[in-house]
């Protein structure tokens, strides 16, 4: 696998090279993806994609779907079926399509009467599905969890998961190096959660823009897996592609005897370590950028404001606005401190909460689940607390736990104990904040609205969410703990290992194996053809929006509660919706969009930086091209939604210099039409003088211009795919066949057979859960 290059090689620079299927010469790379993960919101546009072109997925060996974003976490002992258990109908229908695209396309699916469904960047680890050295995506923006194992590991879109589950290929190209390195002994109270805080309080949520950040160094390497996965999981807040850190025995121990590794001790498992241990950051090779923080300097940190970058060690105060340094800056602190309700110079352990939420993918990992235990171990939550929640990331963490009597513990203390899914992180399911309710969570985002609308979110570790349920307030875990008790420490006790699956015995994976009728090998079956289904893109000339924000969030773009269509349209209306309208539906007159003439916009110029930032959602540029907005302006962009607007036939102009956007504003303001000419690449005033030159990709030029399907294109290289294909069944073995799915001829091209599903319906009464 290694390659002959000499020049001193990343981390990142190693996967990516073993991953590339072929390279055009302007840098687009096909890159072939290993690991795919599916869940039940960003999916079924992708499937109906797939079923309009009569496509197949090329690797149902690869894939691996749950539900989770939308499950209630309320018990399941009754559990029949999701038409039953699931009350809210987008909700069911989104659980429900998942399930018929999983059964119709022969997908190996962990529902909800299956123990081994929960958070899908739990599950992924879990299973031993994400291994070192393997490309990981889903669509969904914290995919990036996965590089806790030296894997390249990112977000992507609903038309790239379509793209995937087609062609198991991605275009893309090369992201920069970036290196943050945290030495040095790490305090006790610390956590990785507070390491990650940190380094976003640093950098910022646009410091990462275009990298894939290595995170390295003494503090990093002697974290636990649990701990690795929620630094990697926030490196999207940190605005980067996907974060990494070297594979070493901790990585490895960690994956002995999942029920997807390779089987411990074989010869599977040397080759494979053999080829992890080399996965490691040349001397000599350089970076982008670099970063260096010394762990002993870290203080347990909360979030005061609405964006992941607002963050003070818990013994600060809420920030003055005028310390800001820029005017744009002073607007969004005073824009957060009112959404948040404080005021500056309160100190942080002054702040009284109403709500816990122990969970999220960032933190609901059994070793979370036991630093946030021994915290409440005996003590009550205070009275003031409305709600305190712990949310198990999957039903395995929640058996594990159990079986520690940590459940008994968080009861005692006052806390529900529920199942596992996405819960109050971003409430698209029935856990969420009432208006004004503060909530002290260890989930990743505190964007306005994020965990319920007017809802008030605090991010910090377990330990300090366990310590904020006692005091009522943000509260110093130091306070509360013993001196000599590090929770960044591993638990003295077994970690979660493979030992509680319920999967590891030849039984179960000969019972999976009997294929059921209709599920025929998908692989390979690739039938080449170019739908040339995409909107082409040339000139536009419209009314042009301003919007002078930086940051803007795909949650601020297009809220939770619309993100449960299965369509890809009519979601104009809910395009910046909380911005854009009161709570009993009638328009706020102040929000430019309310306003003539920018009601009929074509175009948005922000002048900000890091425009839709956070989550992957594809819902986000759907709301904006059914508003009429086809072009977008601004300084830089998050690389999802960048990748998500070109998907659509939409052009997202980067013009980083602010001279010449300010310019563009300016028409913008004055409610003067501008011109975007993709063919000459020029923006024009109404009167076609120029007012900016712009770059583009060629190929992504080439593919709006003539309206190209890019899922087309690639399956035109399906030769290319096929020989990558049957080098990696030879130089990675333990890679085909994996999920529960028949491996047949090891070492030729592979043959793949689709895991049995047992019968479901649409609201029909299933016998048995589903459990496949
Ligand atoms: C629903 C999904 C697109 C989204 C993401 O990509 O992050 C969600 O998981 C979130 O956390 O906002
Ligand atoms: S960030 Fe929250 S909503 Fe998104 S996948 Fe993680 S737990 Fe689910």
């Amino acid at each position: 696998m290694p390659s002959a290059d000499r020049k001193p090689r990343t981390l990142y620079d190693k996967v990516f090279q073993d991953h590339i299927v072929h390279e055009r010469d302007d840098g687009t790379i096909l890159l072939y993806i290993d690991r795919h993960l599916v869940h039940e919101v960003t999916s079924p546009q992708a499937f109906e994609g797939l079923r309009n072109a009569k496509r197949n997925v090329r690797r149902p060996d690869c894939t691996l779907a749950t539900t989770d974003h939308n499950v209630p976490t309320t018990p399941r002992k009754n559990f029949k079926n999701v038409g039953q258990f699931v009350e809210e109908a987008d909700s069911r229908t989104q659980c429900l399509t998942l399930e018929e695209n999983v059964k119709a396309f022969g997908l190996t699916y962990f529902g909800l009467g299956d123990k081994r469904q929960g958070i899908v960047h739990i599950i992924g680890p879990e299973q031993g599905f994400t291994l070192p050295g393997t490309t990981v995506v889903c669509g969904d923006s914290h995919t990036s969890t996965h590089g806790a194992f030296g894997a390249l590991a990112f977000g992507i879109g609903t038309s790239e998961v379509e793209h995937v589950l087609a062609t198991q290929t991605l275009i893309t190209k090369r992201s920069k190096n970036m290196r943050i390195r945290v030495d040095g002994a790490i305090p006790p109270g610390v956590s990785s959660k507070d390491i990650i805080l940190h380094a976003i309080g640093v950098i910022g949520t646009a410091g990462g823009t275009g990298a894939v950040i290595e995170y390295c160094g003494s503090a990093i390497r002697g974290l636990s897996m649990e701990a690795r996965m929620s630094i990697c999981n926030m490196s999207i807040e940190a605005g980067a592609r996907a974060g990494m850190i070297a594979p070493d025995e901790t990585t490895f121990k960690y994956l002995q005897g999942r029920p997807l590794a390779p089987k411990f001790d074989s010869q599977e498992w040397m080759k494979a370590v053999k080829y992890w241990s080399s996965l490691k950051t040349d001397e000599g090779a350089t970076f982008d950028e670099d970063v260096f923080i010394d762990a002993k300097e870290i203080i347990p940190t909360v979030s005061w404001g609405t964006s992941p970058q607002d963050v003070v060690p818990i013994t600060g105060v809420v920030p003055n606005t005028d310390d800001f340094p820029t005017e744009p800056a002073r607007d969004s602190a005073r824009r957060a401190l009112e959404y948040m309700g404080l005021t500056p110079g309160t100190p942080m352990e002054n702040i009284e909460i109403d709500k816990v939420f122990i969970g999220s993918c960032t933190n609901s990992r059994i070793e979370d689940l036991r630093a946030a235990a021994r915290i409440v171990d005996g003590k009550k939550i205070a009275l003031n607390i409305k709600r305190a929640m712990v949310v198990p990331g999957s039903g395995l963490v929640k058996k594990q736990a159990e079986s520690e009597g940590l459940d008994k513990t968080f009861i005692d203390a006052g806390f529900e104990w529920r199942e596992a899914g996405c819960s109050m992180c971003l409430g698209m399911n029935p856990d969420i904040l009432s208006p004004k309710e503060r909530c002290a969570s260890t989930s990743n985002r505190n964007f306005e609205g994020r965990q319920g609308a007017g809802g008030r979110t605090h991010l910090m570790s377990p330990v300090m969410a366990a310590a904020a349920a006692i005091v009522g307030k943000l509260a110093d875990v130091r306070k509360l703990v013993d001196e000599n008790v590090s929770p960044a420490k591993a638990h003295p006790k077994v970690q979660l290992g493979p030992e509680v699956s319920d999967t590891d015995t030849d039984d179960d994976l000969e019972r999976l194996l009997d294929l059921p009728e209709h599920s025929q090998p998908h692989a390979n079956s690739a039938t080449a053809s170019s739908s040339g289904g995409q909107p082409k893109f040339s000139t536009v000339r419209g009314i042009a929006v301003p919007m002078e924000r930086s940051n803007v969030d795909t949650d601020a773009i297009i809220p939770k509660q619309f993100l449960k269509t299965i369509k890809r349209t009519g979601l104009g209306t809910a395009l910046f919706y909380a911005l854009r309208f009161n709570e009993d539906g009638t328009e706020k007159p102040d929000f430019v969009l309310n306003k003539e003439p920018y009601r009929h916009a074509k175009i948005l110029v922000v002048t900000g930086p890091n425009f839709g930032c956070g989550s992957s959602r594809e819902h986000a540029p759907w709301a904006l091209l059914d508003f009429g907005v086809t072009c977008i302006i601004a300084p830089s962009y998050a690389d999802i939604f960048f990748n998500n607007t070109f998907k659509n036939g939409m052009l997202p102009l980067a013009i980083p210099d602010q001279n010449t956007l300010l310019k563009i504003a300016e028409e913008a303001k004055a409610g003067r039409e501008i011109e975007v000419d993709l063919p000459n690449q020029r923006v024009n005033d109404a009167s076609g003088n120029k007012l900016a030159d712009f770059e583009v990709e060629e190929f992504r030029k080439h593919c709006l211009v003539n309206g190209l399907d890019d899922i087309g294109l690639t399956m035109q290289m399906d030769d290319k795919i096929r020989s990558f294909e049957d080098r990696r069944s030879i130089d990675t073995p333990w890679l085909d066949g994996s999920g529960y799915l028949k491996r047949s001829n090891r070492n030729g091209p592979v043959k793949v057979e689709a895991a049995p599903v047992p019968k479901t319906n649409r609201g029909e009464l299933l016998e048995e859960p589903l459990e496949w």
